[in-house]
């Protein structure tokens, strides 16, 4: 049986052994007090707490491996080995710590060996503040790190180094001649540094300019740009507005997560806090499934402290990923924040009240469904709600002793706020992910795919209604996610993101039934309503003209050989052929575009494909094959300036013919 069902069938059989009047249910007040009708019953279900544990005679075989692959020089997987040893070694006697500082330490050594060399560095710091490394050792380490210093330019740091080398150089086990060659191999490594810090003093260093993209926050809504507005309606509820014209490739908005959450399947090769690609991961201490890219994210990383003694529960249950931040969004903050609430939540909140997603109002307000909610799934969702309020109880967080048979009102609170966040999060939650390269066998034929890291939620951009003609794209950027400007959008319209469906590669009828069953709504946009082709089924022969007076779009063959046209909606005469020019002077610009893209010079295309679609706009009307590929590249090209993994290399050519997937 698969993991994922493990958590449905627990859920599918509480839900068929119910007594309970389903009617009734749907229709009580609120989640609380589903939550208190609904907690005896589920706990006939008994909490998996069987843990997968770390095992110190794993991690000495993991260890071992690593040492041979290192042997034969077959880095990659040396570091691999290391990095699984590290996950299996507990941390609790002075035995398993030593352990876990010598599999950091031979890491190092390879991390130095693929020229990672901050790496290796933050390695070595990482098992000297250990304190376990062996004493008799220690001068190997050391005089690794003085080499980094010294590629780095930390001149002074590595002096001092140095000269904790050679004073544990003392208790080396070393015979006096090996003792006397490797002095020697320190004092000259300590002339270099000398040499280069002194060279350092005499050099200015040129200040690299910064070359962001402007963005001015909006004052009440500071996750989005000043020419960003939200408006709401009675069928879309609340949406964001241009409120002037948007040229592609502006910066829309950038937001940082209210909870983010890392997938079974990558939580040892991404930081559970900022969501990094890291090579050398520092493992938690106690569960196998939680890594971190430095000290400092473990130290931030309050919600793990709670949750790591269930965190084996939730992964091995198949708890999907929504679930385990409904819980984390509560185990971030400390219990009395959200009882201090209690009475406000779902109050208005004053209008002027700026906007931050890291408020816990503004995530609790994102939409619910709630009553279009179907009975039996309000039931299932409650279940869900209650296992995971039940492995809380199981942790400190409650300020009291817990009891798996007795239900508090403030466990109550605290389940209905979880029941809430399920239901938020089936709506609101977006995907994380980061670029990683393709394995294939040919270095040559190196290419990417968009991996799925795990998901988070964010507040404002949460607010963003669908198209499947969207005017954005989404990318992270750490834990970031960036929304920018695929297309023009006039002053006035809709800013619309995209949920999955596209027009130009699903069709129509998919796409609306697919945003039916997964969001509840009916797609009315642009391409639904005017049943727009898919990219393989668009003409290329069709010129879609723009008036210029009324803006209705005026379709004619590409070949037809006449001057003018008048406008079928008002009538207005309009010449054809300046607007031909224009676009016959793209065509250079095109080419410039494609050659940069297919190179990776990612940076310039984005300028010319932005020119690119600016002329677009003015002059013709989607859909048309031409514009369809240079969004499609445009998506690219962002994608590589937002997250990666550790290692990841931009082919050096990109395919020359264009693959459409999925805009988003
Ligand atoms: C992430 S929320 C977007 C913000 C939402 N409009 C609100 O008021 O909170 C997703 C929900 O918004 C609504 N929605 C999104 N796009 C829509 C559209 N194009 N037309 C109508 N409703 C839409 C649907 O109810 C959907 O489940």
């Amino acid at each position: 049986m698969s993991v994922i069902s493990i958590f449905q069938t627990h859920c599918d059989n509480l839900v068929n052994t119910l007594t309970i009047d389903i009617n009734n249910f749907k229709n009580l007040e609120d989640d609380k007090q589903r939550i208190k009708i609904l907690y005896d019953h589920a706990r006939s279900v008994t909490l998996p707490l069987s843990k997968t544990s770390k095992s110190y005679e794993n991690a000495i075989k993991y260890k071992t491996n690593g040492n041979k692959y290192y042997e034969k020089k077959d880095l990659d997987r040396a570091v691999d080995s290391y990095n699984s040893a590290m996950v299996a070694c507990p941390h609790n006697t002075d035995k398993e710590r030593e352990l876990l500082a010598v599999s950091l330490a031979n890491r190092s050594a390879v991390l130095l060996e693929k020229e990672l060399i901050t790496q290796c560095l933050d390695d070595i710091n990482y098992l000297l503040n250990l304190g376990t490394y062996p004493k008799h050792l220690e001068h190997k380490v050391l005089l690794r790190k003085a080499k980094c210093c010294l590629i780095l330019g930390q001149y002074n740091e590595g002096i001092s180094t140095i000269k904790l080398a050679i004073a544990s150089l003392e208790k080396a086990n070393l015979t006096p001649e090996n003792k006397k060659s490797k002095l020697t191999e320190i004092n000259s490594l300590l002339d270099e540094l000398k040499l280069k810090s002194n060279d350092a003093n005499l050099e200015l260093v040129p200040q690299l300019k910064s070359n962001l993209q402007t963005f001015t926050p909006n004052f009440k809504y500071p996750a989005v740009n000043d020419f960003v507005d939200f408006d709401e309606d009675q069928t879309q509820g609340r949406f964001a507005t241009a409120k002037r014209d948007i040229e592609p490739g502006s910066i829309v908005a950038e937001e940082d997560p209210h909870c983010l959450a890392i997938s079974i399947t990558t939580c040892t090769r991404n930081c559970s806090n900022c969501t990094k690609s890291i090579l050398n991961p520092i493992p938690c201490g106690s569960c196998v499934y939680t890594v971190f890219c430095s000290k400092n994210c473990m130290k931030e990383s309050k919600c793990h402290e709670i949750e790591c003694k269930i965190t084996h529960s939730l992964y091995e249950s198949g708890a999907s990923i929504n679930c385990i931040m409904a819980l984390r969004i509560i185990t971030q903050k400390p219990f009395g924040d959200f009882w201090n609430k209690k009475d406000s939540l779902g109050k208005p909140i004053s209008s002027d009240r700026i906007y931050h997603g890291s408020d816990y109002e503004r995530l609790y307000n994102l939409c619910t469904h709630s009553s279009m909610r179907p009975k039996g799934e309000f039931v299932h969702y409650s279940f869900m709600a209650i296992y995971l309020l039940r492995l809380l109880k199981l942790t400190n967080y409650f300020p009291y002793d817990t009891k798996d048979d007795q239900l508090t009102e403030e466990e109550c609170f605290i389940g209905g706020l979880i029941l809430r966040h399920l239901q938020i999060l089936q709506f609101n939650a977006h995907e994380l992910s980061e670029l990683r390269n393709m394995k294939v066998v040919n270095e040559n034929e190196l290419n990417y795919y968009t991996c799925h890291l795990g998901g988070a939620v964010y507040p404002t951009l949460a607010l963003f209604n669908h198209s499947c003609e969207p005017g954005v794209i989404r990318y992270n950027k750490g834990k970031k996610m960036v929304l920018r400007a695929i297309k023009l959008i006039r002053a006035g319209e809709v800013i619309y993101d995209n949920y999955g469906p596209v027009y130009s590669v699903e069709d129509t009828n998919s796409r609306i039934n697919s945003l039916i069953e997964r969001y509840w709504f009916q797609c009315q946009c642009v391409a639904c309503r005017n049943n727009w082709p898919l990219f393989n089924n668009m003409s290329d022969h069709e010129l879609r003209l723009i008036c210029k007076k009324c803006k209705a779009t005026n379709s004619m063959s590409k070949y037809a050989d006449v001057p003018m046209y008048n406008c079928w909606r008002c009538n207005t005469s309009n010449g054809i052929m300046p607007v031909l020019m224009k676009l016959m002077n793209l065509d250079r610009m095109t080419q410039d575009a494609e050659k940069s893209f297919i190179t990776g010079n990612f940076e310039k295309s984005i300028v010319l494909y932005c020119e690119i679609l600016k002329l677009y706009y003015k002059y013709l009307a989607p859909p048309f094959p031409d514009l369809v590929k240079v969004q499609q590249r445009m998506r690219t090209c962002m994608l590589h300036d937002g997250n990666k993994e550790l290692q990841y290399k931009a082919p050096n050519r990109l395919p020359e013919q264009l693959m459409i997937e999925n805009l988003l």
